[in-house]
């Protein structure tokens, strides 16, 4: 065979052979050595400690036991027919259960042998047993079982059990790799970086990854390890953000014009919050120093977002650019089109909206408007990256993200200028502070902290179905002193029949309650036309109607200040950042309002927390956090299409600490050698010379 290398495919590791290749290519994506090595093990079971029978139960995880045969017997027949075992120690008595291998282990095992048993209990009709153990003879002189006393579990699939291949047939397996691979690894992070971390080396951590020699050096080959995943999405990512600054100049926005100047003095009809003040001071600098602005905007719901947004548009525009705001669904995208006309009144600037049901006459009047710069601002959905749409001088983009584009998204709107547009890119909720240094990192962040002035804090309380009557009886009394209510149901893909049906049964258990001509109900969700849903939409906003019964359409983008009262049925279906978005749609004006869970009995343990979370604050940077730590990144809106998410190790909801202190390192390294060219950042500059998966730091564009 050829030199062995870590790209060698993975047919010619020793005990693999064609067909579990085959396998393993399936299964795990394991095509070569240097897959297999970095196949990490996702826990590990401590093979020292050892339980007592009467200390056994169906929720313990893989244990060991030690214990002597007391008798064993096949039973029942055909599929049935096992092997059962009785164990004895001096606590308790337990079974142990085969179905296969009956013979095997009916040899081994013989009554008054002593075994140790390790595998994972569970509960049967009443009784503990085991099935499927493993077992060993007892010797009690030897002092660990095996050499090691962490035993790596590796992430397996059927058919790859069915081949031998399960966790321990994986360890086999990489037992033969490594001695053959792990001298092959190569360090990448610099000594001096690794010595001031007092991080162990790559090889070997990786060593130790699978084959920890005690808890100690495990914990430090993990602490490298994610390190490292942790520190090379932060340098693609700065080097992103340096590379952007030095490569385009970014449009010119130098002064603070007429419109900018009249809208505030005599159009905006409130005091902006010093929040407000402090961002849009942070934004003028940024495009009046001839670099490109890439700005994260994050404020909590109801922070008054669209204002910032519009001035800076209103910037742009005074200083002779076109702005434009992209938004993830129709319904957002006009409802920041209605804002902002109302904000800045009739022919003030000419502001149109695009998305994907504009009519093909007006499509065309916008385009044309577009290119000829009559059109100063361009609302829309992603409608607006298509390729007839084109700017005259596009000077700056804001997208309001939802965490629902891309990176790629946000390029092709760059491209839409021949000197990339300012961008500023906003969300609807708060996220996590490590997941905007990793989703974001490559964007300065503005963070509006501060609710307008006058809001009360909006009381949340959660209620059984029992107490539905409770609900309505509140309903009435809110109604009565000329509130709006929202009833939100939810209507989720998976369970959409199920989900339908509640809602009709909640439409006309709220008919029943709230009858006409008295109570008039607005019904908007999903499955409706979008003109229907508009027409609803807009008799609840002129209050014609005093109840709105909707699905989750409505959780973005509404704005009606005199809907006091959120209900939210089935409240336990609904992740954290989504609860919190449709209570952001009550306490808008200047009256207390409520927002109330409706909840069945049964609740799992995160709908517990989630429920309560909701209860306890109305911070939604707190929420955030805890979404993140119920749900783990991945789970969160968005972040799937994105790639900088990929980790092995790292745990965003818990890492935070190592996170940050790459973070910083990399800031470090940048500010003292901005082209990695001294001698000690050799190994930062060959990372970029080997092409990487996701951001290409010299393909931005
Ligand atoms: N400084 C302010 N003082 C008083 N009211 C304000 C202020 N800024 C914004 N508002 C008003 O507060 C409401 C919420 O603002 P806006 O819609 O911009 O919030 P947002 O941050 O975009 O949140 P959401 O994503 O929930 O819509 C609007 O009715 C807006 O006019």
């Amino acid at each position: 065979m050829a030199e062995i290398s870590l790209i060698t495919p993975i047919e010619y590791l020793k005990g693999v052979g064609q067909h579990k290749a085959e396998l393993l290519k399936k299964e795990l994506s394991v095509f070569t050595f240097q897959d297999l090595l970095y196949h990490y093990p996702f826990r590990y079971i401590d093979r020292t400690r050892f339980y007592k029978i009467r200390e056994v139960n169906g929720s313990l995880p893989l244990i060991q036991i030690i214990g002597r045969v007391v008798s064993k017997e096949i039973v029942g027949e055909k599929q049935a027919r096992r092997l059962v075992v009785q164990l004895r120690d001096d606590t308790g008595i337990m079974e142990l259960v085969w179905f296969r291998a009956l013979k095997w282990i009916d040899r081994i095992l013989h009554p008054g042998l002593a075994i140790v048993v390790f595998g994972k209990p569970s509960d049967f009709n009443g009784k503990v047993s085991i099935s499927h153990p493993e077992v060993e003879v007892y010797n009690p002189a030897a002092k660990k079982l095996g050499n090691l006393s962490l035993q790596p579990v590796y992430n397996s699939t059927e058919k790859l059990k069915q081949n031998q291949l399960d966790s321990k047939g994986i360890q086999k397996l990489l037992e033969n790799l490594t001695e053959l691979s792990v001298p092959l690894i190569r360090e990448t992070i610099p000594e001096y970086v690794l010595n001031k971390y007092h991080l162990i080396s790559r090889p070997q951590a990786i060593k130790a990854v699978h084959f920890p020699v005690d808890q100690q050096e495990l914990d430090a080959a993990v602490r490298r390890l994610k390190f490292e995943e942790l520190f090379f999405i932060q340098l693609k990512l700065l080097r992103n953000r340096l590379l952007r600054t030095e490569k385009f100049k970014g449009c010119v926005f130098g002064s603070v014009g007429e419109k900018f100047n009249e809208f505030y003095s005599s159009k905006l009809p409130f005091a902006l919050t010093n929040a407000q003040k402090r961002v849009l001071k942070e934004i003028r600098i940024d495009t009046q120093r001839g670099v490109q602005m890439n700005r994260l905007l994050q404020g909590d719901v109801g922070s008054g977002k669209t204002v910032v947004a519009l001035m800076t548009m209103l910037l742009a525009v005074d200083n002779g650019y076109q702005a434009c705001i992209m938004a993830p669904t129709e319904i957002l995208a006009r409802q920041h089109y209605l804002s902002i006309q109302q904000l800045v009144g009739a022919d003030f600037v000419q502001v149109e909206l695009l998305t994907g049901s504009t009519r093909k006459k007006d499509r065309k009047r916008i385009h044309e408007s577009l290119l000829n710069g009559s059109l100063n601002i361009l609302i829309g959905t992603h409608a607006l990256i298509e390729d007839p749409v084109q700017f005259q001088n596009l000077g700056l983009a804001i997208i309001d993200e939802q965490h629902r584009f891309g990176v790629e998204q946000r390029a092709k709107l760059w491209r839409k200028n021949s000197v990339p547009p300012h961008m500023l890119v906003m969300t609807a909720t708060p996220i996590p502070r490590t997941l905007a240094m990793t989703l974001y990192g490559d964007l300065d962040v503005s963070v509006i902290d501060e609710l307008p002035a006058g809001r009360k804090p909006i009381k949340t309380l959660h209620l059984y179905e029992n107490q539905r009557l409770r609900m309505f009886g509140f309903m009435r009394q809110e109604i009565a002193k000329g509130r709006q209510v929202y009833v939100v149901y939810p209507l989720i893909k998976e369970s959409e029949k199920l989900d339908l049906l509640h809602l009709e049964a909640g439409i006309e258990a709220i008919s029943r309650a709230f009858p006409l001509p008295e109570y008039r109900i607005s019904i908007v969700h999903g499955k409706m036309s979008a003109a229907d849903k508009e027409f609803e939409m807009q008799r609840f906003v002129k209050h014609e109607t005093q109840i709105m019964v909707a699905t989750t359409v409505i959780e973005v983008g509404v704005n009606v200040p005199n809907a006091s009262v959120m209900i939210i049925e089935n409240s336990e279906r609904f992740g954290l950042s989504q609860l919190h978005q449709l209570r952001g749609r009550v306490g808008r004006g200047a009256e207390q309002s409520y927002c109330i869970l409706m909840s069945t009995n049964k609740l799992s343990a995160d709908g517990k927390i989630r429920l309560e979370t909701m209860v306890r604050t109305n911070d939604g940077f707190e929420i955030s956090e805890t979404d993140l730590k119920l749900r783990g990144p991945g789970n969160i809106e968005g972040t799937q299409q994105s790639g900088v998410l990929d980790l092995k190790l790292a745990d965003l909801a818990q890492d935070q600490q190592i996170l940050q202190v790459a973070r910083n390192e990399v800031i470090g390294i940048f500010e003292a050698d901005p082209g990695l060219e001294k001698e000690e950042n050799q190994l930062l500059r060959e990372y970029f010379n080997v092409r990487q998966p996701g951001i290409h730091w010299n393909k931005i564009s």
